[in-house]
């Protein structure tokens, strides 16, 4: 109970719906029950008696009652659904906006696959119960319990009979949940699979064309959807297999009350309306208790979603605005670290060690070193995704902490070797950072970065639609519009990751001349493999192993007998190389 307790604040503000719901399924059931009460009486006093003048009162009284089990179910399968889709709107918002926040640790670990179930099959269970499955125990409570009362006050002895018959319906009851709710796991599970396939097959569609592995991947799928055809297969077993033992059950209680009722009529110690009466209620006891493994079923699967829910909004954001943090509009971008030291959490080796460097506004700061050197983790720090373990890392001579992180990711435009671009119009991609940026600003951003031209030859300009992760452009157009949504947010800092690495070199070409406009009176980060992106650095680090172990200007660094120097030999002979053999 204590995960529906955590929950409360998603449900509780909705409690009317809900309490309305209950007393309108209250009425329902009362008027259910008096069904057979009123058969009972037309039978004994109005049939049997001949007080046929009675019967079109009596007609229009089961009308009426119809009529008002009618309108109160209206109401109470309305308010019902309306208390479960209120109460996960706010859930699923709340979900949403702690998934905003959570900080890069999380995602390190998280498989997109699990969190999109979490987000929507997990919260759809939760509202099943709170919408559906909590009513239908109560219901299930009110209807045994009037049914079996009138039941006794017919009859004492006809309503022992059927109660003997109860526990023989709640065991094989219990026997069918235990099977039945391990294959409805397993169905969960294996669609979860599925799914996973199919997103994993979606995004990595290039991989899977350019090595021919169509086959592989469908026969690949085929296992998944087999596996899930058969999950089903078997719990349509379980379901085939119990649901006549249950129906059995109820048939030969009906008959042996039949049995003994008819002859209690033709023994005189019982009225045949009472027995039509019995026969409608034990119907009313045994129905929902076939229900009873469906509804626990329900509950249980509710709460095991609710807890998958709460792990999700337990988790810590350890990265977060001090009180009173700086909320700073324009950083001059001055950034300094000082002795850095960082290990990721899963990882046992350090990232970083005893970083430092001195970065003043307008600065250029060229990275290079090894795969797995660091570099990226500098400017992952620069951005607070993660805090350092050790050290301090100042920005305008405050430390970083000390602002907003709205403030200092205002400041700062990354562009990453693959940049992602939201299936939307190209004018928005632009305005992303910046949403309130006019059409002059966002033309004048693309033309900085080189991509006026191209855009403008495109169908629809600046309104043309994008597909999912910028289907449709080429990688150096993409990397284009990835710079003016850097360009736009007009940043203080600048960090090119790794950008050019992924075009031609012509494009490459393009780029780096939208960069030099760019990067004016901006300090700009450049990580990158090759030397001619970073050679007109203010300063370049060279990284290994997570420790700075050169640094300098390039022509400095060309002189000494370094690992600089020798990325230069490695890249400049092959084109000493081929400038030779052109000549
Ligand atoms: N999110 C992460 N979680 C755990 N370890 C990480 C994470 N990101 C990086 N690392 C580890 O930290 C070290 C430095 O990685 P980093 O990405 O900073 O290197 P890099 O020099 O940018 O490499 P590349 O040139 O391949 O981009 C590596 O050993 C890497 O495995």
């Amino acid at each position: 109970m204590n995960t529906f307790k955590r929950l409360k604040e998603f449900y509780w503000p909705y409690k009317r719906y809900f309490i309305i719901s209950i007393l309108t399924l209250l009425a329902v059931t009362a008027f259910t029950v008096v069904y057979p009460v009123l058969l009972q009486v037309t039978i004994d006093h109005i049939i049997i008696l001949q007080n046929y003048h009675l019967v079109p009162y009596v007609a229009i009284g089961f009308l009426l009652l119809t009529a008002l089990k009618g309108v109160a179910a209206y109401y109470h399968q309305y308010l019902g659904d309306l208390f479960g889709i209120r109460s996960v709107y706010e859930l699923r918002n709340a979900l949403y906006r702690k998934l905003q926040f959570l900080p890069f640790r999380y995602y390190d670990n998280a498989r997109t696959g699990d969190l999109m179930s979490r987000l929507t099959a997990d919260v759809e269970g939760f509202r099943f119960f709170l919408s559906f499955g909590c009513a239908q125990l109560i219901n299930l409570l009110m209807l045994v319990g009037l049914s079996t009362a009138i039941m006794f006050y017919y009859s004492h002895t006809l309503a022992l009979l059927t109660l003997a018959a109860l526990p023989f319906l709640v065991i094989t009851v219990y026997r069918f949940d235990k099977k039945v709710h391990p294959a409805f796991q397993n169905i969960r599970r294996s669609f979860a699979d599925m799914t996973t396939k199919v997103q994993e097959n979606i995004s990595g569609m290039n991989t899977v064309k350019s090595l021919s592995k169509e086959t592989y991947e469908i026969g690949r799928f085929d296992e998944k959807n087999n596996d899930y055809k058969h999950q089903y297969i078997n719990t349509a077993g379980i379901w085939a297999k119990y649901f006549p033992v249950m129906e059995l059950i109820g048939h030969i209680c009906v008959v042996v009350l039949l049995g003994y009722g008819g002859w209690q009529v033709i023994e005189g110690t019982l009225n045949p309306g009472a027995l039509v009466a019995f026969f409608s209620l034990v119907w009313y006891i045994i129905g929902p208790l076939m229900n009873l493994g469906f509804i626990v079923n329900m509950f249980s699967q509710s709460k095991a979603s609710g807890e998958r829910l709460l792990q999700v909004l337990d988790e810590k954001e350890d990265i977060f605005d001090a009180p009173g943090a700086i909320e700073a509009d324009r950083l001059k971008g001055h950034v300094q670290f000082n002795n850095v030291t960082h290990r990721y959490e899963s990882e046992e080796e350090l990232a970083l060690k005893n970083i430092s460097f001195d970065a003043p506004p307008g600065k250029t700061i060229g990275l290079i070193g090894a795969t797995g050197s660091g570099k990226t983790s500098i400017t992952q720090l620069i951005s607070r995704f993660y805090e350092p373990s050790r050290g301090e890392i100042l920005i305008d001579g405050h430390p970083l902490k000390d602002y907003t992180l709205k403030s200092v990711r205002h400041n700062i435009g990354v562009v990453l070797q693959e940049s992602f671009l939201f299936s939307s119009s190209i004018k928005d991609n632009v305005s992303y950072g910046a949403p309130g940026a006019t059409m002059e600003q966002i033309v004048d951003a693309a033309k900085r970065a080189q991509a006026h031209d191209f855009i403008m030859e495109l169908p629809n300009g600046y309104d043309t639609i994008l597909g999912e992760r910028g289907m449709g452009l080429s990688g150096g157009q993409k990397q284009r519009i990835a710079i003016a949504r850097a360009i736009c947010i007009n940043p203080s800092i600048l960090i090119l990751d790794d950008a050019t690495s992924a075009v031609d070199m012509e494009t490459e070409a393009k780029i780096q001349e939208a960069f030099r406009e760019v990067m004016k009176g901006r300090t700009t980060f450049i990580i990158a493999h090759r030397i001619s992106s970073l050679m007109h650095a203010d300063e370049i680090i060279v990284l290994d192993n997570g420790e700075i172990v050169e640094r300098g200007v390039h022509e400095q660094l060309i002189k000494q007998d370094g690992p600089y120097r020798r990325i230069y030999d490695i890249q400049f002979q092959d084109r000493n190389l081929f400038l030779q053999e052109a000549r």
